[in-house]
């Protein structure tokens, strides 16, 4: 890239000479993280392609979590045993059958959910549409609307549009902050993210939720950012119907398959809009009349993707002995880290956090905002602040870019160290150091 010139790349070994200060101090965090041994659980070996042969710092997984280890021998044998041997004997004598609720099962304490109350399949804006719909289906007649997140991720307002135009309601979008405010007696349900997948805050789940139900209206959650790197309390806070993806912090994989959290006293009174042979209470009675299954598995819809499923089953693995407190005490240590390493590292002005810095509104990523310059439009595409991500990338840190201006860096307790935290700071210094000087307009 012609505006970044070449400065000497870090080796990512840890270098105490320079950047002495921060070093020492992200080996004594790491010494003390009581979460260190885990991140053996994971694969974080060098890309065949990578240059130096050192490990990237992998700061995605608020994207795509990172393979466990189980998971590769696990596939293999549910490929050559299972589907090679047993073959059709496995929907039965390999637990197949009974994948999706057997996996919710093992979600549901990291969602605070007790057993009976998860099923796993289908995409989550599959699982969206099942929620908003069945949600709409459940409110007071006199309903005339489903409030969005005005700051979704984009598939959930699609969907919740299409679902309204469906069921003859109107859309409005709100700021999740004036849920409570906004809500009316008119309202059928909110859709809202638990964390917004822009700025890593997290929103006021429990708050929100209690607000909705005081005006009678139904509280969905969409828990793509927040499973996996933070309690989310569902059971707890009387959450009505919720959603998530599970190839973020849950490290289910690429396209593993999503959930559906339904509360147990709504559950019979849960109609799927998408009613298929799998969610009837006999499938293989094969009746041409449908009569939906009793509790969660009213959620499934038709035949499970066994290999992702099996593949997260495995996956899950990696939380053996873990609790989501002790993700969430990391995850804000690793965070405020950063974000003191970027304050030391990063020239004045260049960017901005639009992560709040209060611990009570943050999700587990750390988003920088670029100074205008390097986030204007320039002929030919890419502002130069999705370029600075490449160069990160080209240099062995991995975070990734959202337009027009926006730096995202997850932060994913189970495998991130405090010397990668360090090391993608000073990367990015690096990197914003060596361009020309640009006026500060982001500082902030
Ligand atoms: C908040 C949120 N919801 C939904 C999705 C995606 O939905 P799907 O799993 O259907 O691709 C994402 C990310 O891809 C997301 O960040
Ligand atoms: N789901 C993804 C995919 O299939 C390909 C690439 C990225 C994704 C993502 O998860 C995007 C993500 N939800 C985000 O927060 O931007």
């Amino acid at each position: 890239m012609s505006e970044i010139p070449e400065v000497p790349e870090t080796t990512g070994r840890t270098e105490l000479s320079g950047d002495r200060e921060q070093a020492v101090r992200a080996a004594e965090l790491d010494a003390a993280d009581p979460l260190a041994a885990v991140r053996e659980r994971f694969v974080l070996d060098p890309a065949p392609d990578h240059a130096s042969g050192d490990a990237d710092v992998y700061l995605d997984g608020n994207s795509l979590g990172v393979l466990p280890r189980g998971v590769s021998d696990r596939i293999a044998d549910v490929i050559t045993r299972e589907w090679g041997q047993l073959r059709i004997r496995s929907w039965n004598e390999s637990g197949w059958w009974t994948a999706p609720e057997r996996i919710g099962d093992k979600i549901a304490p990291l969602i605070g959910a007790g057993p009976g109350r998860v099923v796993v399949g289908d995409s989550t804006s599959v699982n969206i549409f099942k929620a908003v719909i069945g949600g709409v289906r459940m409110a007071g007649k006199g309903c005339t609307e489903i409030l969005v997140d005005a700051t979704t991720f984009p598939t959930d307002g699609y969907i919740a549009r299409s679902a309204a135009r469906m069921t003859g309601l109107a859309v409005r979008p709100v700021e999740p902050a004036r849920i409570a405010d906004e809500v009316t007696e008119r309202t059928a349900l909110a859709l809202v993210n638990h964390v917004d997948y822009r700025t890593g805050r997290l929103n006021d789940l429990p708050g929100i939720t209690r607000a909705l139900h005081s005006a009678g209206a139904l509280a969905v959650w969409d828990l793509c950012h927040s499973a996996g790197a933070l309690p989310v309390g569902l059971d707890a806070h009387h959450v009505d119907l919720a959603v998530g993806c599970t190839y973020k912090y849950l490290n289910g994989g690429p396209g593993a398959p999503a959930y559906l959290y339904i509360r147990e006293s709504l559950q019979e009174r849960f109609e799927s809009p998408l009613p298929g042979w799998n969610s009837h209470a006999e499938p293989f009675a094969m009746d041409p009349s449908y009569e939906p299954a009793a509790g969660i598995l009213r959620g499934r819809v038709g035949t499970p993707d066994i290999l992702s499923l099996l593949a997260l089953e495995a996956a899950l693995e990696a939380w053996d002995g873990v609790a989501i407190e002790e993700v969430r005490t990391k995850s804000l240590a690793l965070t405020d880290f950063f974000l003191e390493c970027v304050a030391a590292y990063v020239p004045p002005g260049r960017v901005r956090s639009l992560t709040p810095s209060d611990h009570q509104w943050r999700g587990s990523q750390v988003s920088l905002a670029c100074s205008p310059q390097l986030a204007a439009d320039r002929q030919g595409g890419t502002p130069l602040a999705g370029e600075v991500m490449d160069e990160l990338i080209r240099r062995g840190v991995v975070g990734d870019f959202r337009h027009p201006d926006v730096l995202r860096f997850g932060f994913t307790p189970l495998y991130t160290s405090f010397a990668d935290a360090e090391r993608a700071a000073r990367v990015l210094g690096e990197v914003l150091g060596a361009l020309p000087d640009v006026e500060s307009g982001a500082a902030g």
